[in-house]
């Protein structure tokens, strides 16, 4: 199993990390830009492997995609972060331009590859690759949902005072700051909705802290966040690589599904050796699917200002 991560920054190394100490592929290439910089993040990492115990072989290059050819899999992370103030929308005029030129360099050299796109406004970005390579449907897939349902569990647990370990729940919709749908209703701590343990206002504070999850670390950081995002990505390529078939809300071309069309946004989906293998429906009321349908007019509105 090969994977290739393009942007050896923040994120993608954080990923590449990740995907090394899980110990599921074979090979990891890390491409990017800066000259040198992949090589020396890629033999920094290689330089943990006897410590964290795995085998996988990190090879990094400067913009060289003929070293990703074969590539089952690839991670987009190229691109700008924002900085404390900005919202991710704002990212879409430098980063659309790489995020299209990166995804058709890596298909020229992997025709059966399965793209994950990181870099922002994500659900855009996932749109634009849609638009501008054509592969089909279950191949390309927006990673906003799982990170964004790790910071709604964390919340979760903080105010339940509870393990994260016990706590259950999802986010769907927009990768955005005013987007994001937090499944309230649905969450569970073992099995018990979490409305049995929480006040309304309680649970609307820890969907709040939820959707403003990325831009509270940006304020704290200085630039956007790494662990989690590095992470969240490597437990899709697992389940890609793995053919786990597990379910986790990814930003998906839709065609009908939701009540939607012709937009990637945040739904359940299954993922499996295939890509995407199935798009979860799940029932949501008539405040949940308000939500979504207004989510849905955010994505919209910034794939407008795609030049597609
Ligand atoms: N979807 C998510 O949940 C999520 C989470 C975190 C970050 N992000 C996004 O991921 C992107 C990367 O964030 P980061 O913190 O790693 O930024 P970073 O600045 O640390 O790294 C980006 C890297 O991309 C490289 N790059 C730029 N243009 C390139 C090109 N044409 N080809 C190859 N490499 C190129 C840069 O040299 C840099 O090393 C940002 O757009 C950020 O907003 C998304
Ligand atoms: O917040 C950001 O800009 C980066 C990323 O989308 C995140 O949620 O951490």
């Amino acid at each position: 199993m090969k994977v290739t991560v393009v942007g050896a920054g923040a994120v993608g190394a954080s990923c590449a990390e990740y995907i090394a100490i899980k110990n599921f592929a074979s090979e990891v290439v890390v491409l990017d830009i800066k000259e040198g910089f992949a090589e020396g993040k890629a033999m920094d990492l290689m330089q943990t492997a006897s410590l964290n115990g795995f085998d996988t072989k990190i090879v990094g290059v400067t913009d060289d995609y003929s070293k990703t050819a074969g590539s089952d899999i690839a991670v987009i992370t190229s691109g700008i972060p924002r900085k404390p103030g900005m919202t991710r929308e704002e990212l879409i005029g430098i980063n659309a331009g790489i995020v299209k030129t990166v995804s058709s360099n890596l298909i020229k050299h992997s025709p059966n590859v399965i793209l994950i796109v990181v870099s922002n406004p994500m659900d855009t970005m996932a749109y634009l690759v849609h638009k501008s390579t054509g592969l089909p449907k279950n191949r390309i897939i927006g990673m906003g949902g799982a990170l964004d349902s790790a910071r709604f569990k964390y919340r979760l647990a903080e105010a339940l005072e509870a393990p994260i370990s016990d706590v259950d729940g999802m986010v769907i919709g927009g990768h955005s700051d005013t987007g994001m749908v937090p499944l309230t209703r649905h969450a569970t701590r073992n099995s018990v909705k979490v409305s049995e343990f929480l006040s309304e206002d309680r649970l609307s504070q820890v969907a709040e802290d939820t959707k403003v999850g990325g831009a509270t670390l940006t304020k704290l950081l200085g630039t956007s966040a790494w662990y989690a995002p590095g992470a969240a990505v490597s437990s899709l390529v697992q389940a890609i690589a793995c053919d786990q078939k597990k379910m986790f809300p990814c930003s998906v071309m839709l065609d009908g599904e939701y009540g939607l069309k012709d937009i990637c946004i945040g739904v359940p989906v299954i993922l499996g050796r295939n890509g995407i293998e199935k798009i979860v429906a799940i029932d949501l009321d008539d405040a949940e699917k308000a939500k979504m349908q207004e989510s849905a007019v955010g994505v919209r509105a910034t794939n407008g200002l795609l030049d597609v």
